[in-house]
């Protein structure tokens, strides 16, 4: 099988390029505005692509005809989506839809990656049928993209997701895990909120999430992310105990007390069953995910 990825110099991106290329089952294009910053070059063919520029994409996609593509490119900064709300839309909608089209004319199979931040987190953890409701600029960016998507006309799948956490190649992410433990490790005071649930997302898992929807051509949406429900006070006190940190810096705070340019929605996490039984997806537990960067870091 082909596939192509979009985006693969982001967290996601870089993560899927090392399980294809591991694997060695399919033929890779990996994909990403400007230059490769990839740090290894075997296994795939690299293509620079824009995808908010419609010809570009129409001429990759023509050129690879891939029998997939997995779109993991888009502005994730939820404050950035907020303030700069143009680039937002020409990046998480109107891209898409080139993406639409080029599936269209290839007839390939679009992997779309979606997020819980389309609910308004009143009444998570959420299945895959359950009621949109954004309540930032980001959120509904991400549902107008899945609704071009679900009207298209092409085989698609929507891989919604929730809090991804891992480590990129040259450390340009930090993450809640990375932030509690250098933190404590340098004795600073943290206040971490216990008024927001998230099911976090090893990046691995969602990586093997993605494949396995894309071996499949498994349509429809599914829900890809961990499968335990934590506030972030409690995904750093589990931090805490693994790196046997002392916790005395660290205290319980809520959400009212850190301004934020966009809204939050305080109660989100999937629930995990349609993607368990339909793709045989069985993500790591959140303290498994951190041994899993642990290992990582000493490397
Ligand atoms: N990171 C998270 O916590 C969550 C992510 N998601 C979704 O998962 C997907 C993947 O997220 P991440 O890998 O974490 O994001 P990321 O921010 O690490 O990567 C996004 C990539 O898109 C690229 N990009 C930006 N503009 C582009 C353009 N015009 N053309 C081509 N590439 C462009 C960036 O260079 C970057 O490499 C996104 O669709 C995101 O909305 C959903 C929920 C949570």
């Amino acid at each position: 099988m082909r596939i192509l990825i979009t985006g693969s110099n982001g967290l996601l991106g870089q993560k899927l390029v090392q399980l294809i290329t591991e694997q060695s089952r399919h033929e890779l294009i990996a994909t990403a505005r400007g230059e490769n910053r990839l740090p290894y070059e075997k296994g795939y063919e690299f293509e620079s692509l824009d995808i908010t520029n419609q010809q570009e994409v129409m001429d990759v996609v023509g050129k690879h005809k891939p029998d997939v593509i997995i779109n993991t490119a888009a502005m994730t900064n939820v404050d950035q989506c907020e303030t700069e709300q143009e680039d937002c839309w020409k990046l998480n909608v109107t891209a898409v839809d080139n993406l639409i089209e080029a599936s269209k004319k290839q007839n390939a199979f679009l992997l779309q990656l979606s997020t819980d931040f389309i609910f308004d987190g009143e009444d998570g953890p959420y299945n895959e049928e359950a009621e949109a409701n954004p309540v930032s600029y980001y959120g509904e960016s991400k549902l107008a993209a899945e609704k071009l998507i679900i009207q298209s006309k092409i085989d698609w799948a929507i891989a919604r997701t929730v809090l991804v956490y891992g480590i990129a190649h040259d450390m340009s992410r930090s993450n809640i895990i990375l932030w509690v433990k250098k933190s404590l490790e340098e004795g600073k005071e943290i206040q971490v909120v216990d008024d927001q649930w998230r099911t976090p997302t090893l990046a691995e898992d969602l990586a093997k999430g993605c494949l396995l929807i894309a071996e499949k051509k498994a349509k429809g949406i599914f829900n890809i992310s961990g499968d335990d429900l934590l506030t972030p006070y409690e995904m750093a006190i589990k931090t805490a105990e693994f790196f046997n940190l002392p916790q005395t810096t660290m205290t319980k705070s809520d959400s009212t007390k850190f301004k934020q340019t966009a809204k939050r929605p305080p109660k989100t996490g999937f629930i995990l069953d349609k993607a368990k039984r339909e793709l045989g997806y069985t993500p790591h537990s959140f303290e498994e995910g951190i041994k899993v960067l642990a290992e990582q870091m000493k490397k």
